[in-house]
């Protein structure tokens, strides 16, 4: 179902419109973003302080990275091409009182109408949802400004992460819905890498980001064999 224009999987779309309504339920399907939001954004701010800062959230979904970045004092834009996630996050700016600039829009695109516009760009927990990751890096690289930051975690690819962010997340835990990911669309960090370093982005900081099914929490730091975040900077 991958679209001969976009850079877009619809089934994907249609997966996470089907679940919208649920985006700001913190027990359902997107608990564990809830959970790991703060983790996020702290290593966000371990780079870039977010306050007056302007930033692009590229598959924000219901806008959970968004508000998180638009309450700590960002101007946030929050772009998505599943219609319902967006109706659902721009409902609930009413509820949460916070302002973010919600768009229909395919990052490509963007990067064309935009070009350097932003501090930073996060795009989180979406690479691995799309036909062409690099096509989506690119144009992240093409639409921070020089000296700004681009902010990246997706799944790592190895037997281990298999184990752990399929089998494990979603047939033993049950933390998301089955089939919420495919095998063959997680990132090794080096694939990354290298997609990030030929758009012109230096890559800064890795960290993996680790869950406790014990104490049911998260940490970052350590491998990155199965969750990681990468954040690179665009050269003055
Ligand atoms: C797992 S969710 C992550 C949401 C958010 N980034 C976060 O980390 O909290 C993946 C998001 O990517 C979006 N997505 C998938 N393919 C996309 C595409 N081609 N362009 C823009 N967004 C896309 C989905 O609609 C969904 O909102």
């Amino acid at each position: 179902m991958t679209d001969p224009v976009l850079n877009a999987d619809q089934a994907e779309l249609a997966k996470f419109s089907a679940l919208a309504h649920k985006w700001w339920d913190k027990d359902s399907e997107f608990k564990p973003l809830h959970d790991i939001n703060p983790l996020r954004l702290d290593f966000i701010e371990q780079h870039l302080p977010l306050a007056g800062q302007q930033v692009l959230d590229v598959g924000c979904g219901g806008g959970i990275l968004s508000e998180g970045l638009a309450l700590r004092g960002a101007q946030v834009t929050g772009i998505d091409l599943a219609e319902k996630s967006l109706k659902i996050a721009k409902l609930h700016l009413l509820e949460s009182g916070l302002r973010v600039d919600y768009r229909l829009i395919a990052v490509e695109a963007l990067a064309s109408e935009a070009p350097g516009r932003f501090d930073a760009v996060t795009c989180l927990e979406m690479l691995e949802h799309v036909p062409s990751p690099a096509s989506v890096v690119t144009a992240c690289a093409a639409l921070v400004r020089p000296g700004g930051w681009v902010f990246f975690s997706t799944l790592n690819r190895n037997p281990k992460s298999y184990l752990m962010a399929v089998l494990g997340a979603e047939y033993v835990l049950g933390l998301l819905p089955r089939g919420t990911h495919e095998y063959a669309r997680f990132i090794k960090p080096s694939e990354l890498a290298r997609m990030a370093r030929t758009s012109g982005l230096e890559t800064q900081t890795l960290t993996g980001l680790h869950y406790n099914p014990l104490a049911r929490t998260y940490r970052l730091g350590g491998d990155s064999d199965v969750n990681y975040l990468l954040a690179c900077r665009r050269p003055e």
